[in-house]
């Protein structure tokens, strides 16, 4: 059943595997264009990503500016650097970042391994880079043993782990999809009919505290669940009969996590040899991911297949009949890009949800300012609607105010590819620059009351100090062209399945202060135990 069309053999690299998924219900997204007229919308439409903002900000011309060498930091040991700070304590790499702001002030340097990085923390200077960016901004790789794992397996690099040309081949292609609100909303359906799946099925698994045990795995499965309906069209049975599975997968993913980390924080041998720690995380990453191309692969197939007997619906497989609607894809980055969909809610949209139910559990005024508005737009029975997520917007309020507790890293990164000034001296290109949000989210010079959970600051009309906050101090999802491809999605996400739970439970959390613990990207400090009382 899988592709051949242009040498497509990533799962004869990857182990044969038997998942048994079965095809549960049909789900009918009603506003998903027809495929005829997608092929045509979108193939003949150009896509535009968002153009450099108004330059503006470069503090200093090239010849004024002080030379590179000057800018300060830890010196750090020779060769590794200062590689042994992160190496003893990679769990609190946040809170280092906290101590070298304080120490060094907005822009330093270190040298890790050989590699020179500047961190900038100051919201004028993050603007300087953005704004100097242009079209095709370069990072380096969002996870470097990603990007050797997919090299040696000859696989699409895909977005997060390619730069240039190439990168702006593959965003071009999926810009209108993944981030227009109007493409993403035509999964609403799919998305609330999983949530409402996931709520209902809580009320079996609670305890006789009214918590949920392993919680985070419940979540893990939620969300793959949801993504999966959206990329496969279909039901994959992970809050039902596949459960194993998706703990295999769960468990797989956070090992993949755990070894990434560990391997970032040592000497890079694997680089050059296979070193035990990579072999286990090939072996993690050959099983989430070779689970993840069968599904791919029957499903684009079954696509092809309807396409040719003319018997595909309009509103079914929106996601990948988008993807082989464009021409500039082929079927590596057909199924990279749907992977990516896919999976990579599971360190990003979980852990964000695990804080979101946190600061609403801490904060019980705001829960029920929350639950107000949700009882006021979205009925308890029936479909949650566009119109109705429109309204939400205190919820949406505090979905944001929750990114300065539980952000889901520390910084962004970027390479610019031209020599400019920031904080008055001389970058030249190609040099690595991070630029740290997570130091702002807590000050008192940035926020008012900084350690208050307070969506009222982003209210328009609110009271609090919305018009007053730096644009370039919270930006959970990054900037320009580069932000975050599952922005639309996540959010979507979260908003639905944070009205179904609020509709039916009221939150709470008995078990100390939720902080958070470094993972190459950070997440909740406890696990999320929860007890969801009925309202
Ligand atoms: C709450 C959840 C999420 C947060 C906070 C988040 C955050 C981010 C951030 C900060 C970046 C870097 C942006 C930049 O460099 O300016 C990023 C990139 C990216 N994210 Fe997310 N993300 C989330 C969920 C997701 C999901 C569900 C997907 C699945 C499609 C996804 C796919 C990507 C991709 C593909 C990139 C690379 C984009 C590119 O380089 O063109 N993210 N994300």
């Amino acid at each position: 059943m899988h592709l051949q069309r242009n040498g497509y053999r990533i799962y004869d690299h990857i182990l044969k595997l038997g998942t048994g998924i079965s095809f549960a219900g049909h789900h009918r997204p009603s506003e998903i264009c027809s495929v005829i007229s997608s092929i045509k919308r979108f193939s003949t439409s150009k896509t535009r990503l968002s153009s450099p903002l108004p330059a503006i900000g470069t503090d200093n011309s090239l010849s004024d500016a002080k030379p590179f060498s000057e800018i300060p930091g830890p010196m750090g040991l020779p060769y590794i650097g200062t590689m042994l700070d992160y190496k003893l304590r990679p769990s609190t790499y946040h809170k280092r970042l906290l101590q070298l702001h304080k120490r060094y002030g907005k822009i330093w340097k270190e040298t890790i391994a050989g590699n020179v990085i500047v961190h900038l923390m100051d919201p004028d200077m993050i603007r300087t880079v953005y704004d100097a960016e242009g079209k095709i901004p370069h990072i380096p790789p969002l996870q470097e043993t990603t990007q050797k794992y997919r090299k040696e397996k000859e696989m699409s690099l895909g977005l997060g782990n390619t730069n240039g040309e190439e990168w702006y081949r593959l965003r071009s292609a999926v810009q209108q999809m993944m981030m227009r609100p109007k493409s993403v909303q035509d999964f609403l359906p799919l998305v609330q009919e999983v949530a409402t799946e996931f709520v209902e099925r809580m009320v079996t698994t609670r305890d006789s505290h009214d918590e949920i045990p392993n919680f985070n795995k419940e979540l893990g499965k939620w969300n793959l669940e949801s993504s999966g309906a959206v990329v496969f069209f279909k039901r994959l049975g992970f809050l039902q009969d596949q459960e194993i599975l998706a703990e295999k997968m769960l468990e797989a993913n956070q090992q993949i996590f755990q070894l990434s980390c560990d391997l970032k924080f040592s000497l890079p041998l694997y680089k050059y040899i296979s070193t035990p720690k990579w072999k286990r995380l090939v072996n993690a990453e050959d099983f989430f991911v070779g689970t993840v191309l069968k599904l791919i692969d029957e499903t684009v197939a079954k696509v092809k297949e309807r396409i040719e007997k003319k018997d595909l619906q309009a509103d079914e497989y929106g996601f990948i009949t988008y993807l082989l609607s464009r021409s500039e894809l082929d079927d590596k980055d057909v199924a990279i890009i749907a992977l990516s969909l896919f999976a990579d809610g599971l360190s990003t949209t979980v852990p964000v949800f695990i804080g979101n139910l946190y600061c609403l559990a801490a904060n019980p005024e705001v829960q029920d300012k929350v639950f107000k508005e949700v009882s006021k737009v979205v009925p308890k029975e029936g479909p949650i609607t566009t119109a109705m997520l429109g309204k939400l917007t205190y919820l949406k309020a505090c979905v944001k105010e929750a990114f300065r507790f539980f952000p889901v890293g520390t910084e962004v990164s970027r390479i610019p590819q031209k020599d400019f000034v920031v904080g008055g001296y001389h970058i030249p290109a190609g040099t690595h620059i991070e630029l740290n949000n997570y130091v702002f989210l807590r000050s008192a010079h940035y926020f008012e009351e900084p350690d208050k959970f307070l969506p009222e600051r982003w209210l328009r009309d609110g009271e609090g100090s919305a018009r007053n906050v730096h644009p370039y101090v919270l930006l959970p999802f990054g900037h320009g062209p580069r932000m975050c491809a599952g922005r639309r999605f996540a959010e979507q996400d979260m908003w639905v399945l944070i009205a179904r739970l609020l509709q039916r439970y009221r939150i709470e959390y008995r078990h100390g202060q939720m902080e958070q613990i470094y993972r190459l990207l950070l997440r909740p400090d406890k696990p999320a135990q929860f007890a969801f009382v009925d309202r």
